[in-house]
C-alpha cells in the first residue's frame, strides 16, 4: 500500500449497523476534515481525470459532489451534478436503481451532457454498483461517452465491478482503496 493509500484508509471510519442492521458504513467525514488527506485524494483523482482524457466530471449526490467538485476544478474541467430525483429544475433524464440499503432514482440535466463529452464519474464508494451503473446509463442515454469511473473505495465483496463491466465497455474503473 502506498503512503497516500495508508493516509486515506486511516481517515475512513467504520460505523457498524448504519444506516441499517448488517451494513458496515464507511464514513469519510474524518478524511474531509483532514486537509492533507482531502488534498491528496483530490490530486489523485484529478490525475485520473487527466489520464482518462475526460472533458467533464460527474459527481453523484451527495458524497460524490464533495469529492467530484474539487477534482473538476483541479483538473480544469466542468462539473455536472447527478442528483436524487426531484432536485433539478430543468429538463432531466431519470434512472432508477437499487442500493445496498434501499432503492432510489437519479437525474441529470439533459442539456449538461453533449455528444462531444467524455465523462469521468466520481464517487466515494462503489458498493453494489447500482448508483454508478445508473449514472453510466444516464450519460450514455444523453449521447456522451463514459471516460471512466473513479472512486475512493471499492467494497469488493458486493460485486460492483462485475456489475459495471458490461456498461463500462472497456473504460477504466479506478478505486484508490480495495476494502
Ligand atoms: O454502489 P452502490 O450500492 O450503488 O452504493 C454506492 C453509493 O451509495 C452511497 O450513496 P447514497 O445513495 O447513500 O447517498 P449519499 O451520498 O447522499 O449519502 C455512496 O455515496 C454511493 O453513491
Ligand atoms: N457500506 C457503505 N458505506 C458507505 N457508503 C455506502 N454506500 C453503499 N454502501 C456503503
Amino acid at each position: 500500500m502506498t503512503d497516500i493509500q495508508e493516509l486515506l484508509l486511516s481517515r475512513i471510519r467504520d460505523v457498524a449497523d448504519y444506516p441499517e442492521q448488517g451494513v458496515m458504513f464507511k464514513d469519510i467525514t474524518p478524511l474531509l476534515a483532514d486537509p492533507a488527506a482531502f488534498t491528496a485524494l483530490t490530486d489523485t483523482l484529478a490525475d485520473i481525470a487527466g489520464a482518462t482524457g475526460a472533458t467533464k466530471v460527474v459527481g453523484l449526490e451527495a458524497r460524490g459532489f464533495i469529492l467530484g467538485a474539487p477534482v473538476a476544478v483541479r483538473a480544469g474541467l466542468g462539473f455536472i451534478p447527478v442528483r436524487k430525483a426531484g432536485k433539478l429544475p430543468g429538463a432531466t433524464l431519470r434512472q432508477a436503481y437499487d442500493l445496498e440499503y434501499g432503492s432510489a432514482e437519479i437525474e441529470v440535466h439533459a442539456e449538461d451532457l453533449t455528444t462531444a463529452d467524455r465523462i469521468l464519474i466520481v464517487d466515494d464508494v462503489l458498493a453494489t454498483g447500482g448508483t454508478a451503473e445508473a449514472a453510466i446509463q444516464l450519460i450514455q442515454r444523453a449521447g456522451a461517452e463514459v471516460a471512466g469511473v473513479a472512486v475512493l473505495m471499492e467494497l469488493g465483496f458486493l460485486g460492483g465491478r462485475d456489475r459495471l463491466a458490461q456498461a463500462l465497455d472497456g473504460a477504466p474503473l479506478e478505486a484508490l482503496l480495495q476494502l
